[in-house]
């Protein structure tokens, strides 16, 4: 199994290019599920997760191929991709597959509303909270699906196809919106989403579903609105840059000091914790070209923080602006408002030396002088990026193992990092 070998200490300095965004690159590819023509997307990153989909789209059935830069060339990463379901060949998504990605799940709207039934393994649990999926299934209910959970699977059954429905989400769930808005998008007649998650990902899926002949508005509030159509044609669709890659970054620039640009990164896609890392300490600049952060001389701040669905400070920068606040000067609050769970990384960011004091969903973070290199490991995507910034700030060796987490949502993270002065190796296994 591959580990990461960092030494703490140096500043970053230089560019670091900014990938397609994992979560929205997911459900555009299963968007491909909706039409029997091809569905091409530039800019998806080169990661564990979308591989993984790409055999779960191939069990149903999706041919699909590659073409675009390899990955390092000229400092662009994205591939191009084409996916094409001209037939449907298998409507069961199977355990094997589902388990080790729950966005996996989210086939089950595109599947019943083409295919007019669905057999979807569960998500089940997972290392930051028990992610029920009540929400799809009484979505799904609303248009018109008849659902049953048996042996661990969701059956979904609409042979007449789905109807348009006012569906009030209980919460806001980004899974929930993107499956939702794709099957409406083939429903008969129209569908209104309430309680809609607003994240940017939300968007990106809707402009490529309208791309395809879908007829959406709203997407980016609270309320969309689907009047359903017939049948989606293919498309061509951009995936938008990772605001989870740029805040990772922009957090360990911030934690190291130094001066990075962070290329094709979209400030507008992350106002609240830019406007958080400002606070902390660091310069933020929007350019021409992305977005320039930048920490010299000035300490770390220590700033509170409470996670929020979007527009607010994103639950998956969370672990990494914890492992900030580890050295910051004076004492931070760090609130975790929708998972119940994700604080995995308390204990290995202690082993470093971190001061960190867990009450139910509110972490205090006393900030310390110094960390000390240590061997830690993570169970989770971003905690295990929040153990390589608290790493390379840390004095000596850290070696961070199970770095599949890492390359689930990573592209060449070693290799950005390194190039803007990093000592970072990846060792094989
Ligand atoms: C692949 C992808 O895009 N993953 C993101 C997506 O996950 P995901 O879409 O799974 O997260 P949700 O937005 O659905 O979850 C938000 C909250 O709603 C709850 N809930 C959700 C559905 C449901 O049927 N019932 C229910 O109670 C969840 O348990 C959680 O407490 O949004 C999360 C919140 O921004 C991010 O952390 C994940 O990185
Ligand atoms: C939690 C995440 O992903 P997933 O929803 O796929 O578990 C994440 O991207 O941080």
């Amino acid at each position: 199994m591959d580990r990461i070998r960092l030494r703490g200490g140096s500043p970053l300095n230089g560019t670091i290019p900014i990938s397609g965004a994992k979560n929205a690159a997911l459900p555009l590819m299963i968007a491909s599920l909706l039409t029997d023509e091809t569905l091409t997307l530039e800019n998806v990153p080169r990661l564990r997760d979308v591989h993984q989909l790409f055999h779960i789209l191939s069990n149903h059935g999706v041919d699909w191929s590659v073409e675009g830069k390899r990955a390092g060339q000229d400092g662009m990463s994205g591939q191009t991709v084409h996916l094409c379901a001209r037939a449907i060949v298998d409507t069961t998504a199977p355990y094997e597959l589902v388990s080790t990605m729950r966005a996996s799940f989210w086939v089950i709207g595109p599947l019943v509303a083409r295919m007019g039934v669905a057999r979807v393994s569960l998500p089940g649990g997972c290392a930051i909270g028990t992610r029920p999926v009540d929400f799809f299934i009484e979505g799904l209910q609303k248009l018109g699906a008849e659902i049953e959970i048996d042996q661990g699977y969701a059956i979904a059954k609409a042979p007449n196809g789905l109807r348009g429905a006012h569906i009030a989400f209980p919460g806001v769930s980004v899974g929930a919106t993107h499956t939702l808005m794709m099957a409406a998008s083939l429903a008969k007649g129209e569908t209104v989403l309430s309680n809609a998650a607003r994240e940017p990902e939300i968007v990106d899926l809707a402009q490529c579903l309208t791309a395809m002949g879908a007829k959406i508005e709203g997407a980016g509030t609270s309320e969309i609105v689907i009047q359903g159509v017939d049948r989606l044609s293919g498309a061509r669709h951009r995936v938008l840059p990772d605001r989870i890659e740029t805040g990772t970054y922009a957090m360990a620039v911030a934690m190291t000091g130094g001066d990075v640009t962070l290329d094709h990164a979209r400030a507008d896609l992350l106002s609240a914790p830019l406007a958080i890392l400002e606070q902390a300490g660091a310069e933020i600049t929007a350019t021409n070209r992305g977005i320039r952060v930048r920490r010299n001389g000035a300490g770390i701040t220590a700033v509170d923080v409470s996670t929020e669905p979007f527009p607010g400070f994103p639950t998956d920068l969370q672990a990494q602006f914890m492992a900030l606040m580890t050295r910051a000067k004076g004492t931070s609050h760090i609130t975790e408002t929708i998972f119940e769970n994700r604080f995995m990384h308390v204990q290995e960011l202690a082993r470093l030396g971190a001061k960190i004091h867990l009450d139910g969903q509110v972490a205090t973070v006393e900030g310390v002088e110094s960390l000390r290199g240590a061997p830690v490991m993570a169970t989770d995507l971003r905690a295990s990026v929040s153990l390589v910034i608290a790493g390379l700030a840390a004095e000596g060796e850290t070696t961070i193992n199970r770095v599949y987490h890492l390359d689930r949502g990573f592209e060449r993270l070693e290799d950005k990092l390194g190039r803007c002065g990093a000592d970072i190796e990846r060792i094989s296994g």
